[in-house]
């Protein structure tokens, strides 16, 4: 059996790694081609044909082929994310530990931000969601993608780990879906593999050390860490939960799997500490490893922060506004310079204390600019679950139409209707356009135009 693509030592150390089968594993990578997987919007509910769904995953289907999602409205539309089937199993974890009342989440290594539309699935909009990321020029994507999901439960922020201890016992569950040494996406990524190493393996295994110690402090008492690598190496994943329970006071919770799905159930050696692995071979997904750790510790109060210095709203731009809103009467109005922005009422308190501890870039849904007795949409209102469809003209797009609108080209539709209109593909919301007497005005966002031509068939 040919082996040699993989790295020198990587099979022979992965052979003692719990519940790891050397020619099913070595099949999966020489003769199937990784499954392509997308999880629908719950929220958006599009009508998109699937195939199979995956097993951990209401929301998640198996295709039979790789379409070209860029030129897929709905893909636009935030309809559907495409992700990799083993990494939908945190929204499993998630499901399983979540109760009834409203909760504050932290996805600490967010961008993309594939984990975070998928804790955001499982969520209500009572419940917080903060997605960080701590490299600057990634948080864009991630805001986009966040944008495209269209809840107003989310911030996003650009933070250090280690800032969060400024939010002493703020959060009841924090996800660290952290950087690692990237062998579990071997598959779908063989140029990883000339950057594994040992060596590396170790630096990884420090440095997520490093990022769960920094983010502990922020963990309430009785909350919840999940913890995943894409990594089969025990000293990223099994070694990691021992450290946890010896270093912090911290329990391990049993995830309960269906023995069909194929998924490796293991024990760290020392505290024996539960862990969740995927070997391609054994489930229809990419190499992943999940835990979840309880914390048995008081931690201090994270305090409030009441703000006076918000920026003056005016009566008259917030009765605009509003009109925008599907239940205005749910959400906070607040404006940034000359942006108004919502987010729920219940999430005022928080935003105002994160505000003054970390770095926020996007905060709920952004409205808009008021200008006169106009409102000039943003783009994250109209992805939003929240802009008032009852309202708002909608202007229906045929397939080629809604390209040339995400194209940023000039539109030429017969229309009667005159103003800002929501440009819609089968029912889904793509942004915004200013209907004119003579022409249509195309505000698609610049940096998200697609810039190639389809495929001719
Ligand atoms: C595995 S990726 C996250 C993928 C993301 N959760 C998703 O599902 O789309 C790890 C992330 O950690 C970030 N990262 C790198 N070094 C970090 C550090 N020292 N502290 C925190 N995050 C770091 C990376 O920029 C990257 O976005």
């Amino acid at each position: 059996m040919e082996t040699t693509q993989f790295p020198p030592k990587f099979l022979e150390l992965l052979d003692s790694e719990p519940g790891f089968n050397r020619e099913s594993f070595v099949d999966a990578h020489q003769k199937t081609p990784a499954p392509t997987t997308i999880r629908l919007n719950p929220f958006k509910k599009a009508d998109i044909k699937t195939g199979n769904q995956v097993p951990w995953s209401a929301d998640g289907f198996y295709l039979d082929a790789r379409p070209s999602f860029t030129f897929d409205p709905l893909f636009h539309a935030g309809a559907y994310y495409v992700q990799e089937a083993s990494s939908m199993f945190i929204g499993y974890i998630l499901q399983q530990i979540k109760q009834q009342e409203p909760v504050k989440i932290l996805d600490l290594c967010a961008a993309p931000g594939g984990k975070s539309t998928l804790l955001n699935s499982a969520m209500t909009t009572e419940d917080l969601l903060v997605a960080n990321e701590i490299i600057k020029t990634r948080v864009p994507i991630l805001a986009d993608n966040l944008t495209r999901w269209g809840m107003a439960n989310t911030i996003v922020t650009n933070n250090d780990p280690k800032d969060f201890e400024r939010l002493p016992g703020f959060f009841d569950i924090v996800l660290v879906d952290a950087p690692c040494s990237g062998s579990g996406m071997f598959r779908k990524d063989p140029e990883a593999m000339t950057e594994w190493s040992e060596a590396n393996v170790n630096l990884c295994h420090q440095r997520q050390e490093r990022i769960l110690a920094d983010v502990y402090p922020a963990l309430k008492e009785d909350g919840y860490l999940i913890y995943s690598t894409c990594s089969y190496s025990h000293q990223e994943n099994e070694n990691i939960l021992d450290w946890l329970c010896q270093t912090f006071n911290m329990e391990s919770i049993r995830i309960p799997i269906n023995n069909d799905w194929g998924i490796v159930e293991t024990q760290s050696a020392l505290k024996h500490a539960w862990g969740y692995r995927f070997y391609p071979g054994k489930v229809q997904g990419e190499g992943l490893f999940a835990a979840c750790l309880r914390k048995k510790e008081e931690t201090s109060d994270p305090g409030s922060f009441k703000n006076n210095n918000n920026q003056k709203v005016d009566k008259q731009g917030l009765e605009l506004v509003r009109s925008y809103i599907a239940t205005p009467e749910k959400f906070y109005f607040f404006k940034v310079n000359d942006d108004w922005l919502a987010i729920n009422n219940v999430h005022k308190e928080s935003l105002n204390l994160l505000a003054h501890r970390l770095y926020i870039k996007k905060s709920g849904v952004r409205i808009g600019k008021v200008a006169g007795r106009d409102v000039v949409p943003d783009h994250e209102l109209a992805l939003s679950t929240i802009v008032n469809k009852d309202v708002i003209l909608q202007t229906p797009l045929d397939y080629n139409q809604a390209i040339q609108y995400l194209r940023r080209d000039n539109l030429t539709i017969d229309t009667a209707d005159k103003g800002w209109s929501l440009m819609t593909y089968e029912g889904q919301a793509l942004g915004w356009a200013k209907l004119l007497p003579n022409r249509i005005n195309n505000y698609y966002p610049k940096e998200l135009r697609i810039l190639s031509q389809p495929a001719k068939s």
